[in-house]
C-alpha cells in the first residue's frame, strides 16, 4: 500500500478546492489517519428491509409485520433500508443534482455560510468537527434547518422549491416510521410523536460532498460516530461509502435501488431507556468518482428535555440510564470541547456498578 503523504498543510476551505488541484497525488498528512483500514469492511446481503407499504396498508395484520421487523431491525442494527415509500425517484435525483449544484458554486457564494455556530440555520464547512480535532476528513457539508422553519441558501436556482418538496416528504416517511417504533416499543402509535413535540422538532438537511481522493485508503470521509435526534433518512449518488457497524464489524452498505438508508439517533435510544442503541456509523471515500449524499436528520423541537418514556422506566424492572437534558443543549455540548474525550451520549449515561 501506498503510505506517502504530502506535508502538513493549512487548513483549506474546502477539499473541493483541495482535490480539484492539479498533480495532487498524496492526501497532506492532516488527513491521515490511522484508525483501521476503511477498506477492511464485510458486505452484507443481511441488512434489515423495511417494506413501508406495509406500514401504510391500513390493514392492522400488514402494519403489525412492519412494526416487528422495526422492532427486530432497531434492536439488532440500529440501521434499515426502507423500500416502497413513495418519494419520487426523480425529486431524489433533484434533489442531489441541485445540492451538487451548491458545492459546485464560487467559494463567495458559500462564505456567508461557512464558520457558524451549532444552532445557526445555515452552514457550510468542511470535514467533522475540524474545530475541535484539529484533523481533517475528507469532506465538505451543508447543514440547513429546514423544520419546524424552513431555511435555504439562496442560490442555486431551484434548489429552495425542491429541497422544500422533499423534506416535506421525508418528515412524512420519518414520522410514519417513528409512529412504527412508538408501537413497537409497547407505546401508542403517537406517545413518541407528542412525547417528544414531533409537530415542531427539528428537521436539518445535510449534504456531504465527497471527492474523489487518491488515496482513500489512507484517509476518510466521515469518522465513526453516532447522530443526535431520533432518525436519519440517507440517499446517495448511486455512489457507495456507508459503513456501519455491526458485531464489532463495519459492513459495507450496498443500497437497494431507490431505498431510503435510515439510522437511529443518540435521542431514540434515550427514549427508549436503551433498548434502541444509536448506531455507528462511518463514510469511506474512492479514487474514482465524487459521492453526495443527503442525510435528512429528525429529532424533536429544540426545547424538548429528552429522558427515557415514562412508561418503560417507572416499573417494577428498570430505571432511568440517561440523565435527562434539553435536545438544544445536547447539540451544543456534542459541539463543544468539554467532553473529556466521551462521547455526548456517554455522558447521559447513568453510571452502573
Ligand atoms: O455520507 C454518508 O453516507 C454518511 C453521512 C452521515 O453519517 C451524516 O451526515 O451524519
Ligand atoms: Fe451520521
Amino acid at each position: 500500500m501506498e503510505t506517502t503523504a504530502a506535508p502538513l498543510l493549512q487548513t483549506p476551505n474546502y477539499i473541493k478546492q483541495l482535490a480539484e488541484s492539479p498533480d495532487l497525488h498524496f492526501i497532506p498528512a492532516n488527513y491521515v489517519h490511522s484508525t483501521n483500514n476503511p477498506c477492511d469492511s464485510s458486505d452484507s446481503n443481511s441488512i434489515p428491509i423495511i417494506d413501508f407499504s406495509l406500514l401504510t396498508s391500513g390493514d392492522p395484520h400488514q402494519c403489525s409485520i412492519a412494526i416487528h421487523h422495526l422492532s427486530k431491525a432497531c434492536q439488532d442494527w440500529g440501521f434499515f433500508m426502507v423500500v416502497n415509500h413513495g418519494i419520487p425517484e426523480n425529486l431524489i435525483k433533484a434533489v442531489i443534482d441541485c445540492t451538487h449544484e451548491f458545492f459546485n458554486l464560487p467559494e463567495e457564494d458559500k462564505r456567508e455560510y461557512a464558520g457558524k455556530h451549532v444552532l445557526d440555520p445555515i452552514r457550510c464547512g468542511t470535514s467533522f468537527n475540524a474545530s475541535k480535532e484539529n484533523v481533517f476528513f475528507w469532506r465538505d457539508y451543508l447543514k440547513v434547518f429546514v423544520h419546524p422553519q424552513f431555511h435555504s441558501p439562496t442560490k442555486p436556482q431551484g434548489y429552495r422549491d425542491i429541497v422544500s418538496e422533499y423534506c416535506e416528504k421525508i418528515r412524512e416517511v420519518a414520522k410514519m416510521l417513528l409512529g412504527g417504533i412508538s408501537e413497537s416499543l409497547g407505546l401508542e402509535e403517537g406517545f413518541l410523536d407528542k412525547a417528544l413535540d414531533l409537530k415542531s422538532g427539528l428537521q436539518i438537511f445535510v449534504g456531504n460532498y465527497y471527492p474523489n481522493c487518491p488515496q482513500p485508503e489512507l484517509t476518510m470521509g466521515m469518522p465513526p460516530h453516532s447522530d443526535h435526534g431520533l432518525l436519519t433518512l440517507l440517499i446517495q449518488n448511486q455512489v457507495g461509502g456507508l459503513q456501519v457497524q455491526h458485531e464489532g464489524k463495519w459492513i459495507n452498505v450496498n443500497a437497494l435501488p431507490n431505498s431510503l438508508l435510515v439510522n437511529t439517533g443518540d435521542h431514540l435510544e434515550i427514549f427508549s431507556n436503551g433498548k434502541y442503541k444509536s448506531n455507528m456509523h462511518r463514510a469511506v471515500v474512492n479514487n474514482k468518482v465524487t459521492r453526495i449524499s443527503i442525510a435528512t436528520a429528525h429529532g424533536p423541537s429544540l426545547e424538548t428535555i429528552v429522558s427515557p418514556a415514562s412508561p418503560l422506566v417507572y416499573n417494577e424492572n428498570s430505571a432511568a440510564a440517561y440523565i435527562p437534558m434539553k435536545y438544544s443543549e445536547y447539540l451544543e455540548l456534542q459541539q463543544s470541547n468539554q467532553l473529556d474525550g466521551k462521547s455526548c451520549l456517554e455522558r447521559l449515561k447513568f453510571p452502573r456498578n
